[in-house]
């Protein structure tokens, strides 16, 4: 059975994602030959669009890459659009008559892909009649790739999950988190794992803290009407950071394959401190935009973006401190910040190591300076929109005298490197062709990533306060930079534009 001849049902053919993500990744995997020509794709939703008409949306978000007119028009020839409500029984007879012809037509025998990317309220309604109406009836695999987010809570999560597991095997079932699928992401376990200077360092005799920084530049869009129900805690802390976070943290894995890998990222996730309402209060803030300036361009609040409650207390922007009670963390913050419409995109990883124990530079004073307190050595991890890393270690000042003067050692990959290297979807996607899960959630990380974040979530509701306001262009409210003052630390990415607007900058 080649497993490149598969058919790939999209549930939310016409929507934001499909066209943006998912159509140009396929059309990629089509390009490198990852797609032989026994593949055929149904877009289904339930605008009534012709297959023509999909063709040219199709063909439309594919247009950056520049094909040729026959290229595009081959790839667009293996989509096929569907008009269907999700609801309604009759409909999958219908979709399943259509799949058993492209089988056929494209010799496809049997193995079938389906990509929810639409509401998860429709999840467990989709896979239950996926098997009631016999569409899971063929010889070959079934897949299905499950759109955050997974469920609102623990609880509805693990209904969805309970509905998906009727009718598909944990093997079967690809949760995205489309972080998994970024570069720099997957290039933390080469980082730790390959290298012993570091592996050999990576804990809490020499690590002081650890920083996750997700920030956006972009508010709400035109997605309010879901952030107001989901705020930030939900939307990237339950899923991307907590993912981050467990890949930075877990014991090296016997083998790097996915039974192993998740092997130790649940046990990472298992170890983090549940905390009480009084510890939620004391190490987690959020913060709601306000109007503001990005680049001479003025924003609105997020009370006044379409879809969003006038009155909402919805956080746009969480900052906060996960202890993780293992032998190799004990006593090491992992600070945590992401929020919208902040001061540039950008995604960091910093490691902050401890000091030396003896500054033996302190009160050697040669020339008419003083001595500089000697700063952390840093290991920065850029995630996007470059990537690559830095190591800032102190060196001597050059010239007279004897000062220390941070250096930093830096790697980016090239512009046209990033440009050539395969987006987190497209990856993604050829993994779940390759039957390969182990840059998916595996359901134990996801049920212990919201008991964590249900936790926080029912003391700001049980709270009702309204977040702190922060201007668009900054980075949060000052409570984000009282957690780390408090413990005598500070946030080690500042974006340049922090320290222009308090006059720092020279
Ligand atoms: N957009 C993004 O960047 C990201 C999205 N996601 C997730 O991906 C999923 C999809 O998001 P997105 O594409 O933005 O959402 P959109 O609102 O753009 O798309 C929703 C899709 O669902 C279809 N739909 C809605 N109701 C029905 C129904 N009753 N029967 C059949 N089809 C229906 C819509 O088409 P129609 O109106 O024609 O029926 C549309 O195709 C969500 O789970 C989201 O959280 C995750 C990360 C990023
Ligand atoms: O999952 C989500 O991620 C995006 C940010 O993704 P990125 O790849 O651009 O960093 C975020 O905008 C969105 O709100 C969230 O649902």
């Amino acid at each position: 059975m080649d497993t490149k001849n598969v058919l790939i049902t999209i549930f939310g053919g016409t929507g934001d994602l499909a066209k943006r993500k998912l159509y140009p990744s396929l059309f990629r995997l089509y390009q490198k030959g990852n797609l032989s020509d026994n593949f055929a794709v149904i877009g289904t939703a339930r605008r009534p669009w012709s297959d023509e008409t999909y063709h040219e949306v199709v063909k439309e978000s594919i247009a950056s890459f520049q094909p040729s007119d026959k290229e595009a028009q081959d790839f667009a020839s293996h989509f096929y659009y569907q008009s269907h409500n999700v609801k309604d029984t009759d409909h999958y007879d219908v979709l399943n008559n259509l799949s058993d012809r492209l089988d056929e037509k494209y010799d496809i025998q049997g193995n079938r892909i389906f990509y929810l990317a639409m509401s998860p309220n429709f999840f467990g309604t989709i896979v239950s009649r996926l098997k009631s109406q016999g569409m899971l009836d063929t010889k070959g695999y079934h897949r299905v790739i499950i759109e955050k987010p997974f469920g609102n809570d623990y609880q509805s999560a693990t209904q969805l999950n309970d509905e998906i597991n009727q009718v598909f095997s944990e093997e079967e079932i690809y949760r995205i988190d489309h972080y998994l699928g970024k570069e720099m992401i997957q290039n933390i376990s080469a980082i730790r794992f390959a290298n012993l200077i570091f592996e050999s360092i990576w804990n809490n005799r020499y690590i002081d803290n650890i920083q996750i920084s997700l920030a956006e530049e972009v508010g709400v869009e035109e997605r309010g009407g879901y952030y107001d129900q989901s705020g930030a805690l939900k939307d990237m802390v339950q899923n991307h950071i907590l993912q981050m976070l467990s890949l930075l943290a877990m014991e090296p894995p016997v083998a790097f394959s996915e039974k192993e890998i998740r092997t130790e990222k649940i046990k990472a996730l298992e170890s983090i401190r549940m905390y009480s309402e009084e510890e939620v209060r004391n190490n987690f803030v959020r913060g709601q935009y306000v109007e503001g300036e990005i680049d001479n361009h003025s924003f609105k609040g997020y009370r006044d973006e379409e879809n969003v409650d006038e009155n909402s207390l919805t956080e746009t922007f969480v900052a906060g401190k996960f202890l993780i009670d293992n032998f190799r963390w004990s006593g090491v913050p992992f600070y945590i910040r992401t929020g919208k419409h902040l001061t540039e995109k950008g995604t960091r990883i910093n490691v902050v190591f401890k000091q030396v124990p003896v500054n033996v530079f302190k009160n050697s004073v040669t020339g008419p300076y003083e001595q500089k307190r000697l700063e952390p050595n840093v290991l920065t991890i850029y995630i996007q929109p470059t990537e690559g890393f830095s190591l800032t270690i102190n060196g001597k000042e050059i010239g007279q005298g004897f000062q220390t003067d941070p250096i930093k050692l830096e790697h980016r990959n090239s512009a046209d490197l990033i440009e050539n290297t395969p987006e987190a979807y497209e990856k993604l996607l050829l993994d779940v062709l390759n039957g390969d899960g182990t840059n998916f959630t595996h359901w134990d990380e996801v049920a212990q990533s919201w008991r964590i974040v249900d936790r926080i979530r029912e003391t700001w509701d049980k709270d009702q306060k309204t977040p702190p306001g922060y201007s668009a262009g900054t980075m949060g409210p000052k409570e984000a930079y009282q957690l780390l003052e408090k413990e005598d630390r500070h946030w080690i990415w500042e974006p340049d534009e922090w320290y222009r607007q308090r006059g720092l900058l020279k």
